[in-house]
């Protein structure tokens, strides 16, 4: 089963265009999960340009699902984790001024740096996943490090799909394959939408969550919040 993990950031997003709490970003974590969401995620950035620090304190509070925080772990995003304590962290090492990610980690060369990271998180008893792209080498690098999960960056597939599905997929595959080999559990997120994400769920092996926040939110302006996330959660079947 693959579990639909709501991206909230675009919430925060609209409601900092005006400064005010219209919407509200706890109410709309607590709706999704009312509409169905399996989880909540968020990726909280330096500029607290969308979700803002205080929200994770304030979501952890009401979240009853799973709360999945990403982020680049920098000593600000590890103190907020470990106070929180979400049920899956997932580290993405993006650079401070980006516009989204961009990229997954190079789990050769920052193997030390991860160990050490992932070992002080799964101390607490908090789940984590490593943002990486499809690539058989990063994800033998996951598992050197000891990463419980890896989340495969989808940029790549999602603005590949329509021309060729089956090419777009491939690197996918072989990545999954390789998760599965190693005992790492899989996730996948960036900009799946209505379109790609069956193809993407029934190809994959082993797909244990998708997290999924502009589309998501961007379909949402149509067809309402409720209906948005049953017509996600019908293509996770
Ligand atoms: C790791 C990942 O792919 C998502 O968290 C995505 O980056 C959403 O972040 P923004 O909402 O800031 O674009
Ligand atoms: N981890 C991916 C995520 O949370 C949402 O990405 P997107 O759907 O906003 O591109």
């Amino acid at each position: 089963m693959t579990k639909l993990s709501v991206n909230i950031n675009k919430i925060a997003t609209l409601r900092n265009a005006r400064g005010g709490d219209r919407p509200n970003v706890v109410q709309a974590a607590k709706d999704c999960e009312r509409f169905g969401a399996e989880g909540i995620t968020v990726h909280p950035r330096p500029d607290e340009r969308h979700i803002r620090y205080q929200d994770v304190y304030d979501l952890k509070e009401i979240v009853t699902t799973e709360f999945n925080i990403e982020g680049n772990p920098t000593p600000e995003f590890l103190k907020l984790v470990k106070e929180v304590r979400p049920e899956q962290a997932t580290l993405v090492p993006d650079a401070p001024d980006a516009i989204t990610s961009n990229a997954g980690w190079d789990t050769i060369r920052h193997k030390d740096f991860l160990t050490d990271v992932i070992a002080e998180l799964k101390e607490l008893g908090i789940r984590t996943s490593i943002f990486v792209d499809p690539d058989e080498r990063m994800i033998e690098g996951a598992a050197l490090v000891g990463t419980d999960r890896v989340e495969l960056y989808t940029e790549a597939y999602a603005s590949g799909y329509h021309q060729n599905r089956e090419q777009a997929i491939a690197p996918y595959l072989a990545a999954a394959k390789k998760a599965q080999k190693y005992g790492i559990g899989l996730n996948a997120g960036h900009d799946l939408d209505l379109d790609n994400l069956k193809y993407l769920h029934d190809t994959l092996p082993g797909l244990l969550e998708v997290s999924i926040g502009h589309a998501l939110i961007c379909d949402a302006l149509y067809f309402g919040l409720e209906n948005t996330i049953q017509l996600y959660l019908r293509q996770l079947k």
